[in-house]
């Protein structure tokens, strides 16, 4: 049995209440992710507190900038094992989710965390970033979407902007020296439509972590030549 006042406790530090069933899907999937990790490579943390702390509460930290809203449209951009999507999931069951990753293993895993969780309205889906950006079916398609660990933020914007509708948001959960990537990628986020309105920088409670979210409206269409090819919005950063 897992001490389930753990994660409570910092839920309340987030002003989240979850139900006994979100609390059960969330222990269900350290469950999941723990068993699966032994066989494939999904993450480097696997202690429960640990987990709770710098997968869970991490993911749902985002509640510090964003008011969450009904029926929104979700999309999580190099989602790995499920962060942040699979935990805002969980706790925001009427936000219609897409993950995307390029790793077709991490998909599965997914796919089969979804069907043991019973998760509604989330979709799990095997690409590119770059690649689905120039699809009409995603392209300024989503009101939110969120990124943790995947590219320096420059690069990572021309990944993410082109998804966002005008007037939603583009937040990657970020860490170390933020403020020369917020500088270096000034230029990127404006090409890309967006517009930098604030930078939330807190410890995780109870680690070492920092974290930082940056918030960047899409105030204007991405224009057509982006996202670049394939591998090129990390070879050749837009500076
Ligand atoms: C370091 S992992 C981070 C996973 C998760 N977001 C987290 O924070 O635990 C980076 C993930 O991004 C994916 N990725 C990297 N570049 C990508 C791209 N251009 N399009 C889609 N996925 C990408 C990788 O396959 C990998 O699963």
């Amino acid at each position: 049995m897992y001490d389930i006042s753990v994660f409570t406790d910092l839920l309340n530090t987030l002003d989240l209440t979850l139900s006994d069933t979100q609390i059960q899907q969330f222990m269900t999937y350290y469950e999941i992710l723990i068993e699966r990790n032994k066989v494939m490579n999904l993450t480097a943390i696997t202690e429960y507190e640990e987990v709770i702390h710098k997968h869970f509460i991490d993911s749902l930290s985002i509640t510090k900038v964003y008011e969450s809203k009904e029926n929104i449209k979700v999309i999580d951009l190099g989602t790995g094992a499920g962060f942040p999507g699979i935990p805002l999931k969980i706790a925001f069951p009427n936000w219609n989710i897409t993950l995307l990753d390029s790793l077709n293993k991490r998909v599965n895993f997914l796919n089969d965390v979804i069907n043991q969780l019973k998760l509604t309205n989330i979709t799990a889906i095997h690409g590119r970033a770059e690649d689905y950006g120039k699809d009409s079916h995603y392209r300024e398609n989503y009101d939110l979407c969120v990124s943790r660990a995947v590219a320096k933020l420059s690069t990572l914007s021309e990944y993410c902007l082109p998804y966002v509708k005008v007037n939603g948001y583009f937040i990657p959960y970020k860490a170390g020296n933020i403020d020369s990537e917020v500088k270096e990628s000034k230029k990127a986020i404006h090409i890309l439509g967006g517009t930098l309105e604030k930078v939330e920088q807190f410890q995780l409670p109870n680690t070492d972590m920092e974290r930082s979210l940056i918030v960047i409206k899409k105030t204007n269409h991405t224009p057509n030549q982006y996202p670049r090819s394939s591998g090129k919005p990390s070879r050749e950063p837009i500076c």
